[in-house]
């Protein structure tokens, strides 16, 4: 009986091991299932953002950038939902993927009527005021109810359409898509103004440098920003919310203020002005440097015409000098016998009725040389002076003395006779026996005389006068000898 149960029992005994191994595999697989679904409670969320609407949110080469983006950071690392970035082209593109379910989720939009139809929102995490933007000449407005008759750019699908259409229907509107495209169109004339988000539109002017446009005035109520979830998908709601208010304060300040980060370019475009002041001032130091420079030229310029003018007088001076020495003698200033030579005696240039009249004076002063040897030689020179004075104040204009050497002269006459160079020996001789000469000296002279001849060659005229000079002196002296 025993062995009978222990055999009833037997194959319930073999199966034991199998039935611990069966119970472990359960158990595995039940701890697998665990983790199957723990694995399902990460939600993978497809969702769709304003691709132009930067700082807020945008696309940038494929990527989600702007304020939602670092909130869909903070969600995604805060949560077991996953984000998945479906691109669009437009806002209007974001919000039919939205309505047709091929978006779950849109991180940053207003609420309203139209869109609560397809849409849930989160709460507000984010508020920002709305601008008219004009031209520079418009006029500051308060608001909507002034814009008049003026037409009003507004992005296609914005809460601030449905807005203007419900409260202010009178307002001509142009639609545009999106907000670059709208204050493009204020440039470009098409609108007076645009109504668009205070950020981005600062951002916009700023970064895009349009300086021709202004903030003209608010533009209707602010926006009180949300994220927006699909019908179908509100179970999404709670984790957003919980997740959005976590962020702290300090959190939303870090996030606005680096997609707020952007170079101000103010209304005056100052590095131009700077660049402007730069280059005029460097144009003027140029300029003075120049004038300064000319000035400095011009002076040295002046200076040196100065010494030129000086030297060419100087010079002019030494040649009168040198003209003068290479022609006169030295001592009685008379001509010297070089110049007289040259200039009449081995000149043979001289016309016919030039030569008609010439008479030839050779003069000798008396024993000279007892005067040197009794009264010095500067007593001699003082006489040969005062003999040239005398001769030249009895001979006429146009005849001509020089001192032919020593104590010896000679008068050149010219359209004269030998009668009337005769008479001025005698005149010469007169003057010099009256003269009151140095220390008293007594003086005479002796003259030799001779008229150039038809035909004749100076140098024979004046050998016949040195011949009657000899004759003169060889007959005692203080006399006059023609040679006829
Ligand atoms: N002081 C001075 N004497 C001069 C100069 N040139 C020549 N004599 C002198 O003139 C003198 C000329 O003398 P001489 O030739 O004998 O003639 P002279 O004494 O006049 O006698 P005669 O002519 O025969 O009447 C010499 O004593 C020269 O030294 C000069 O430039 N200055």
């Amino acid at each position: 009986m025993e062995l009978r149960g222990l055999l009833r029992l037997l194959p319930l005994l073999m199966c034991m091991p199998l039935l611990a191994y069966a119970d472990r595999l359960a158990m595995a697989n039940a701890k697998l299932a665990g983790q199957d679904t723990s694995v399902s409670t990460i939600q993978t969320v497809r969702y769709c953002v304003d691709p132009d609407w930067l700082p807020y949110e945008g696309i940038r080469e494929g990527k989600h950038l702007g304020i939602s983006s670092d909130y869909i950071d903070y969600i995604e690392s805060h949560s077991s939902l996953k984000f998945q970035l479906v691109p669009t082209s437009s806002w209007t593109e974001t919000l039919s993927f939205l309505q047709s379910g091929q978006c779950d989720l849109t991180p940053m939009l207003n609420k309203t009527l139209i869109r609560e139809t397809y849409l849930h929102f989160s709460d507000v995490y984010f508020r920002s005021p709305n601008v008219l933007v004009s031209l520079k000449d418009q006029p500051f407005l308060q608001g909507f109810e002034n814009i008049g008759a003026r037409t009003l750019a507004v992005p296609k699908g914005y809460r601030l359409a449905e807005y203007i259409q419900h409260y202010y229907p009178q307002i001509e509107t142009l639609t545009v898509a999106s907000e670059p495209a709208g204050l493009q169109s204020v440039l470009d004339k098409r609108a007076d103004l645009f109504v668009g988000s205070m950020f981005s539109v600062n951002s916009y002017i700023q970064q895009t440098g349009f300086n021709h446009l202004k903030i003209a005035g608010w533009g209707g109520p602010e926006d009180e920003l949300r994220m927006g979830v699909a019908y179908g998908q509100e179970s999404l709601l709670p984790m957003v919310n919980k997740a959005l208010n976590a962020v702290s304060e300090q959190e939303r300040i870090t996030i606005y203020q680096k997609w707020n980060n952007v170079t101000v370019i103010d209304e005056t475009n100052y590095s131009l002005v700077y660049q402007v002041i730069c280059a005029t001032f460097l144009l003027l130091l140029i300029l003075g440097a120049r004038t300064y420079f000319i000035s400095q030229y011009n002076r040295r310029l002046t200076d040196k015409n100065q010494q030129l003018e000086t030297l060419r007088q100087q010079l002019e001076t030494s040649n009168a000098e040198l003209e003068f020495l290479s022609t006169h003698d030295p001592l009685t200033k008379l001509y010297n016998r070089h110049y007289f030579n040259r200039l009449f005696i081995n000149n043979e240039q001289h016309d016919k009725s030039a030569k008609a009249g010439m008479c030839l004076v050779m003069i000798d002063i008396d024993y000279f040389k007892e005067i040197n040897d009794t009264l010095g030689h500067n007593v001699g020179d003082r006489i040969l002076e005062q003999v040239s004075q005398v001769l030249q104040h009895c001979v006429r204009e146009s005849d001509v003395v020089a001192r032919w050497g020593g104590e010896e002269f000679v008068i050149l006459c010219q359209q004269s006779s030998l009668p009337l160079v005769e008479s001025l020996c005698v005149r010469i001789a007169e003057r010099i026996k009256h003269y009151q000469f140095t220390d008293n000296v007594q003086l005479t002279c002796s003259f030799g005389v001779a008229k150039l001849a038809d035909s004749e060659p100076m140098m024979l005229c004046f050998e016949r006068a040195d011949r009657a000079l000899y004759r003169a002196k060889a007959q005692g002296r203080n006399q006059m000898c023609t040679d006829r």
